[in-house]
Parts: structure tokens; C-alpha cells; sequence
């Protein structure tokens, strides 16, 4: 099509890009484009299952976005805003949405789905005019189109994934990579528009706006579908020979003349369908697509927080103060799941101490009646405690049990989750059951008296069990005092060092080492996984004599010779004092290029894991967590210059410190 200047078009007029991404302001800004930035408030939290396309997402998103801030702007802003642009950046792969990496871990799963292949990214726009009418009121119209551009990635080594994740650019990105900076590294070649890939389509967003400004819509005989305040569609014209389009969020069928129902309308498959059925998406005809008057503040709010399309429904006095909006929502969220993560953490621990997923792994697709019978527990009470599951993503509640007690074939039945079949059956390889065992009869008691630890900064066994723990008697007096204790200690561990040791032995290329020893290996589950992933390496288990036949006492007995000492979550459980003399003595066992790989939890980053580890260990024993850089100065004081840190993002991170 033949492009007319459009930008000129535009002076004069209030435009608002509803979105705080740099990247567009950038575009925008280059071309001339005089705009006010109020970023949207809308969540991209539509469930992406609901859409028969990746870009029908994307594009329903930018609607959104754009029409949230249409209509929040004359009350909060107290302007009426002429345009409103919003837009949304989503890229597929495998039939996957990547959106923004929510940490590092997300970015590293991101970039690694994408190393070596073609995927696809895809901005959709969304463009909502404003017209404030006579009576105050103000009508919506709206077009919305997407973009699509095709990027090849080159095959990406682990090193260069890091390299790039540390740079932090991929973390506000879709798909997380930034094309125009350093990400730009990584692609092999694009099909399409650059600058859609940066975050917006400027070709097309023009080639909208031509259509927008230099044709009269309505005299196009273009769609065109009016909603009144009161919901209901007063009129529909239609140009089957139209190619671009408009639809209207508040409409089932406007294609109809039925009345609309007031109210949320829930799903996204409400998009104004094209006549020909095709979705609206290539279109460019013209619905108008909501009719609000200005005195339906609250409203506004509602239907952002309540449903991806914002409701038409009565209006609200003014002076009737509506508090619920987005931000606060998502706060309130917040707050409740953190004020009922205890209730989650027992629920977890207590359908794993009655094996209920041992019992559905045997037995999948049992009634509640029939759990409670082989629980040997109330009917009520299982029924709840089943219930929570299935809300916490562990169970699954299926319809249609064929089981002796089930009443119909309609009744409910439950299954073990993925999550749940992979972490909390005891027969799974990464069975966490040991250390949920753990946390529920040793770390729960004790983090009733959290208050009291806070204060007084030291462990609080003495309130739970009556002892006294010194640095000197920790284990044997603490762990190891009944057999039945220690097996439960040794389960704990054995059961996070199965699941986080194959990212703990590859975390670094160690394969140059021939013997290791593992001081304070425990069941030797860590050294387990170090010898499958190096077949050369010789690893010894050291560790209390109550624990491993190959015993002493680290901070008094000889250690064995190695050229790879590792210490596993054992410079955690002890005071600073403590840990120079283990480093001292580990050191003074080194040759100069031998090595010591510290596995901790790593105070770094903003998770939340290793924050709440550090509590659990002021609670349980004489240590604390550290950071990276803690533990590199700590090495560094004790004659290992070359310090290096791996973040697994799994239960610990690696250090590896090699002797000068
Ligand atoms: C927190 S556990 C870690 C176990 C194992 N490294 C892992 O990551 O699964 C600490 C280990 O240090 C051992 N340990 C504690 N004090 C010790 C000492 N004085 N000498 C030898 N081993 C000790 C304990 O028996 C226990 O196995």
C-alpha cells in the first residue's frame, strides 16, 4: 500500500503510549512522534490457553493495555487523552509463549529453548481514539493489528548463555533477549521488520494510521459496531472486502443484533470475528468499541482486575469510593499467599507424612471416600485435605471415578500431579520426601519460636527439644543422639543433594581432577552424582563415625589426600571461627592447583529460597548463609586465588576455589 505522512496527522493531538518500555519510547520519539507515556496497569496475566494463536494473545493484551488507560486517564489524569497506543511483545517457539523472564533461571530456560533455532516474534498494537462527546460521555473506538518477524538464533554455549544472562539485559525483555543491543550477538538472521523485534512495527503502526486518518472509516463503509452505556450494539455496517481490523472488547458477536449482556465478558474468544470467520486480526474496519460515562470510575477498575474484557455494566455514583484496582489487587494477592504459606507448607508435609502420593501412584483415580478408607482418616477431613491439594498444583481433580465406592461415573477423582510424581512419591529418583520429613518435625517446631531467634541470634532448640547446642555438639547431641534421628537427618540430606547434585557436579568442569573428597559427604549421595558425571574421579566420603565407615572428625582428625576437596552444605552450619579453621586445615591440605568446591545456597540475587534458608539455619544451628562474595573473600584469606561462582538456581550454588 502507498504510505501518506501520518505522523503530522497526529500534532495537536493528546497521544499516550500506554507502555513504559524504552524501546518503543525510542522509536516513537525518532520519528517525532509528540507523546505522554502512562504506562498500563493491565496484568498480563490472560490465560494464554484461551487463544487459539500465540498472537490472538498478544493482541488481545495490547487491547487491553491500551484501553485500560483510555479509560483510566479522564479520571485520574482528569484529560481525555485523543489517542491511546498500547502494544504487547510476545515470542513463540515450539508452539511456547516466552514473555519476560521473570529471574535468571526463567532467562536461562528462555535463551536455551531458543539456541539454534528459528523462532518468531510477534507485536501487536493497539490503537483506541477517544472521543468525548457532548454529554460528557466518551466513546472508544478501536483497531488493533499484529506483527509478525522471524529471528534465527545461532547454536549458544553455555558460557555465552551466562555471559549474556549476567549482562542483566534479557530481564525486561520478551523472550529475553534484547535484539538492538547486546542480544543482537546471538541472532544469525531475521525475516521482517527490525524494529518490530525491538518492540514495535513503526511500518505498519503508519500504515494503520493512514488507514485511521486518511480515510474516513465510517464513509469506507468499514465495521462498525457501537455500544452504548447501556451495552446494548445499536448498529452494525459491514465491508467484507476490508483487510484490516477492529473489534470490540465488550461484545460477544457484534455481527449480531441481539442485545449484549452487561457484565464480564470472560473469554478472549469475544474478538470481533470477521465475516468471512477469519479471525479480525487482519482487518482494518472500525468497531466503536465502548461508551462510558465519566462518572464509571469504579468500574473501570473492576473489570481490569476481574476479566481480560473490562464489563459494561451500571454506573457508579462519583462520590462512592471504589478502592480495588490492579496494583492493589496484585498486592492484596501478594500478601494473602505470603499470610497462608504456612498453611501450604503443612499441607505439603502432611499429605506426604500419610503418603498420599504413594497412595496415587499405586492407586490413580481414587474417590475421596476411597483416600480416607486407605488413609485410615475422616471422610471431612480428607476431602479437605485433598481439596488444597489439588489448589496448591499437586493433585489433579479429575471427573469420572470407576472405582467400587464411586456413587457415578461423574464423581471426582484424584491424581498425582507432575510436580507431585516427580518430587513427592518416595520411590521417585528425585524424591523430596526425606527432606520434608525433615522440615516438618525438626524446622517447624522451631520456627514457631522465629521471634525469640531473631532476638536473641542464636538457635532455639533449647525452647523445642530442652538442649543446649554448642558448636561442639551440634550433630552428636542434636542429629545423631537416636539412631531413628539420624537416619532422618541423613534422609534430609541424601534427598536435596539427589536432587540438586547433577547441577551441583556440572556446575564446573572438573573433570582435570583425579580424587575428591567429600568432607562431611554424609550418605555420599553428593559424591554419588560426581562420580557419574566425572568416571576418572575417585571421590571419598569423610565424615563423623556414626555417619561413614571412612571417619574422623573434621576439625581435629587428619584428612585424607585429594586433589578435590568438597564441602558440601557443611560451612553453613557453623560460625565464622569454625569455618576459617576447617578452610585453614582444607587449605593446608591442598597442593597448588588442587581445589575446594563449596556448595551452598548463595545469598545473592532477590529470591526468596535462600533468605528464608538463612533464617532456617539461625534457627537450627550455630551458622548462616553467605554470599558469593563472602565466600570468595573467605577462600581468598585462605590462599585460593582463583575463585569462581556457578548459581544453579536449584537448592545451592557452587563455588570453586583453586589453590595458588
Ligand atoms: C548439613 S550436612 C551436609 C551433608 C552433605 N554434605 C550434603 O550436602 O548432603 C553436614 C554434614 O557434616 C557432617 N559433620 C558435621 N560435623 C562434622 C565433623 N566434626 N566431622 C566430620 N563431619 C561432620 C555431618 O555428619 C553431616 O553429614
Amino acid at each position: 500500500m502507498v504510505l501518506n505522512p501520518v505522523i503530522s496527522k497526529l500534532s495537536g493531538k493528546l497521544v499516550v503510549l500506554a507502555s513504559a518500555s524504552p524501546r518503543r519510547l525510542e522509536i516513537l520519539t525518532n520519528v517525532g512522534l509528540r507523546f505522554e507515556v502512562v504506562p498500563s496497569w493491565f496484568k498480563e496475566t490472560l490465560d494464554k490457553s484461551l487463544f487459539k494463536a500465540p498472537h490472538e494473545y498478544a493482541v488481545e493484551t495490547a487491547r487491553q493495555k491500551a484501553l485500560e488507560v483510555a479509560r483510566r486517564m479522564p479520571f485520574k489524569h482528569l484529560k481525555t487523552p485523543d489517542i491511546v497506543i498500547g502494544a504487547d511483545t510476545i515470542v513463540t517457539v515450539d508452539g511456547l509463549i516466552l514473555e519476560k523472564p521473570v529471574d535468571k533461571a526463567d532467562a536461562y530456560r528462555m535463551l536455551s529453548r531458543l539456541s539454534g533455532k528459528e523462532h518468531s516474534v510477534c507485536t501487536a498494537v493497539a490503537i483506541v481514539l477517544c472521543h468525548q462527546q457532548e454529554n460528557e460521555e466518551i466513546d472508544y473506538q478501536m483497531t488493533d493489528f499484529y506483527e509478525e518477524t522471524k529471528v534465527k538464533f545461532a547454536d549458544l554455549s553455555e558460557t555465552m548463555l551466562w555471559e549474556y544472562i549476567d549482562s542483566g539485559e534479557p530481564m525486561d525483555k520478551a523472550g529475553g533477549y534484547g535484539i538492538q543491543a547486546l542480544g543482537g550477538m546471538l541472532v544469525e538472521y531475521i525475516q521482517g521488520d527490525f524494529l518490530n523485534v525491538v518492540g514495535f512495527p513503526l511500518n505498519r503502526f503508519c500504515k494503520q494510521l493512514d488507514l485511521i486518518y486518511n480515510h474516513d472509516p465510517v464513509s469506507n463503509d468499514v465495521e462498525h459496531s457501537v455500544i452504548s452505556s447501556n451495552g446494548s450494539l445499536t448498529n452494525s455496517i459491514a465491508n467484507p472486502s476490508s483487510n484490516s481490523s477492529l473489534s470490540s472488547p465488550t461484545t460477544s458477536n457484534p455481527h449480531t443484533d441481539s442485545p449484549i449482556q452487561n457484565g464480564p465478558s470472560a473469554s478472549p474468544a469475544s474478538k470481533v470475528k470477521r465475516k468471512d470467520g477469519q479471525s479480525a486480526l487482519d482487518d482494518s474496519s472500525w468497531a466503536l468499541v465502548n461508551s462510558l460515562s465519566k462518572c464509571s470510575e469504579g468500574q473501570e477498575n473492576v473489570s481490569a482486575v476481574g476479566s481480560p474484557v473490562p464489563p459494561v455494566t451500571s454506573r457508579r455514583p462519583m462520590n462512592l469510593p471504589y478502592v480495588v484496582d490492579n496494583v492493589h489487587t496484585d498486592d492484596l494477592k501478594r500478601v494473602m499467599e505470603l499470610m497462608d504459606g504456612f498453611k501450604a507448607s503443612k499441607v505439603l508435609f502432611t499429605a506426604s507424612k500419610l503418603r498420599v502420593f504413594d497412595l496415587l501412584e499405586t492407586r490413580p483415580g481414587l474417590v475421596g471416600a476411597e483416600v480416607a478408607q486407605a488413609l485410615e482418616a475422616s471422610l471431612k477431613g480428607t476431602e479437605c485435605l485433598l481439596e488444597a491439594c489439588v489448589s496448591l498444583g499437586l493433585l489433579e481433580r479429575k471427573q469420572g471415578g470407576s472405582s467400587l465406592l464411586s456413587i457415578s461415573h461423574q464423581e471426582v477423582v484424584y491424581e498425582n500431579s507432575r510436580l507431585a510424581q516427580r518430587f513427592l512419591q518416595s520411590d521417585s529418583p528425585s524424591s523430596l520426601l526425606g527432606y520434608m520429613e525433615h522440615c516438618d518435625e525438626l524446622v517447624w517446631p522451631l520456627f514457631s519460636h522465629l521471634e525469640s531467634a531473631v532476638r536473641e541470634g542464636t538457635n532455639q532448640h533449647a525452647k523445642v527439644s530442652g538442649k543446649t547446642i554448642t558448636t561442639n555438639n551440634l550433630f552428636q547431641d542434636l542429629y545423631y543422639f537416636r539412631d531413628a534421628q539420624k537416619l532422618q537427618f541423613m534422609r534430609a540430606m541424601h534427598s536435596i543433594a539427589g536432587v540438586a547434585g547433577p547441577a551441583v557436579a556440572t556446575a564446573f568442569d572438573l573433570s582435570r581432577f583425579k580424587t575428591a573428597c567429600d568432607l562431611g559427604g554424609c550418605t555420599g549421595s553428593m559424591a554419588h552424582e560426581l562420580a557419574k558425571a566425572y568416571p576418572g574421579l575417585s571421590v571419598t566420603v569423610f565424615d563423623l563415625p556414626s555417619v561413614v565407615e571412612m571417619s574422623g572428625d573434621l576439625f581435629k582428625d587428619k584428612l585424607p589426600k585429594a586433589d578435590l576437596y568438597i564441602l558440601a552444605r557443611v560451612l553453613h552450619d557453623w560460625t565464622d571461627e569454625k569455618v576459617h579453621a576447617l578452610l585453614s586445615k582444607v587449605s593446608d591440605a591442598c597442593t597448588p592447583g588442587s581445589a575446594v568446591l563449596v556448595v551452598e545456597t548463595l545469598l545473592d540475587g532477590t529470591r526468596s529460597y535462600p533468605a528464608l534458608q538463612s533464617l532456617s539455619m539461625l534457627m537450627q544451628t550455630m551458622g548462616k548463609e553467605r554470599t558469593g562474595s563472602q565466600y570468595t573473600q573467605l577462600l581468598r584469606q585462605h590462599g585460593f586465588g582463583d575463585v569462581r561462582i556457578a548459581h544453579t538456581w536449584n537448592f545451592v550454588d557452587v563455588v570453586l576455589a583453586i589453590k595458588n
